[in-house]
């Protein structure tokens, strides 16, 4: 079957900038791919529905132009449609323009249009896996899927602090300021981990990361073993790390050397769950969810992705 591509472009991302890199793109790409449709999102949470739709009607490439944030919504598009109803495997390409594209670094993509024009002509493909998180919202338990990096606490509070941040902070300068405004204000907490049913840890933690991807934070090594085609999660906690702790690690875990520090640990686990009686608040590949409790459990569902 031929590639039927729908593009999925988040005009917000980038502080705004994708909005003016796809109006540059677009003549260039229907040169090579002359049947491409594209739709530009509305509104947060509208390019999962979009994707869903064009699964539906038989595009079997779906293009996710902007961040980690859209790629999880076009992904969870795809994942919602039941896999029995697709017709052709639906294979996801990123077009990676977003703050921090995070997922991107882990799979080592190309930036740039004739990059992606080669990636989509080249066809190479790599299945990596997904993650169903349960998380509570204020009404309801709620679910959603995961393709990056998952966590709960102090990294999920600087996510939360750069989306309230002005535009004018750009790429990882951004996440750096966030994480020194969050810093040293950050209270760690009480709380019980799970890994396949056993407890891991208990205590006061910062932050819990359930990785499938290597980097979150605009570049931040912090989950150094993981991998996104490995069949299990990499799960690892900053324990009852202090602000200056984390401040004289930080370029340790830009690098990825931040696992030697005694307060920091790495395991395996197919299944997740973090709980606490103060809520964490809980992070989506870069997407404030909700909060705690909060389960990570390995999805059957794998994702196809193009890659250089
Ligand atoms: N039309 C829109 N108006 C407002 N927000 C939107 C719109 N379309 C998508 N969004 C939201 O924009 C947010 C940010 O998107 P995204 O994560 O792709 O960019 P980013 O934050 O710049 O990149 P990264 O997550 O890689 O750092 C997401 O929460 C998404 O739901």
């Amino acid at each position: 079957m031929d590639k039927k591509i729908y593009a999925i472009i988040n005009p917000t991302s980038n502080s705004g900038k994708t909005k003016k890199i796809w109006s540059a793109s677009l003549q260039k790409l229907k040169n090579s791919f002359p049947d491409l449709s594209y739709r530009l999102s509305g509104y947060s949470g509208q390019a999962m529905e979009i994707a869903a739709a064009a699964v539906k009607s038989g595009y079997n490439y779906i293009l996710a132009v902007g961040g980690d944030g859209t790629i999880n919504e076009v992904a969870n598009g795809i994942l919602k449609v039941k896999s029995d109803l697709v017709l052709h495997p639906v294979k996801l390409i990123i077009f990676p323009q977003g703050t921090g594209s995070d997922l991107s670094r882990s799979l080592e993509l190309k930036s740039g249009l004739n990059y992606l024009i080669e990636r989509i002509k080249k066809n190479k493909v790599q299945a990596i896996k997904t993650v169903k998180a349960q998380f509570k919202t204020a009404a309801r338990v709620e679910t959603r899927y995961f393709v990056n990096i998952a966590d709960c606490g102090m990294g999920a509070a600087v996510a939360k602090q750069l989306n309230q941040n002005s535009d004018f902070l750009k790429g990882s300068f951004a996440y750096l300021i966030a994480i020194l405004q969050i810093l040293f204000k950050y209270k760690n907490k009480l709380v019980t981990i799970k890994a396949d049913g056993e407890i891991v840890y208990q205590g006061k933690l910062n932050t819990a990361v359930v990785a499938s991807g290597k980097y979150f934070g605009g570049g931040i090594k912090i989950a150094p073993q993981a991998n996104l085609s490995r069949a299990d999660l990499n799960l690892v906690l900053l324990k009852n790390i202090s602000s200056w702790q984390a401040i004289f690690n930080l370029v340790r875990a830009y690098r990825g050397s931040h696992l030697q520090h005694e307060l920091v640990s790495s395991c395996f686990a197919n299944n997740i769950e973090i709980s606490s009686q103060i809520p964490l608040t809980v992070e989506l590949d870069g997407e404030i969810v909700g909060c705690t409790k909060a389960n990570f459990k390995l999805s059957s569902r794998k994702l196809l992705i193009l890659v250089d």
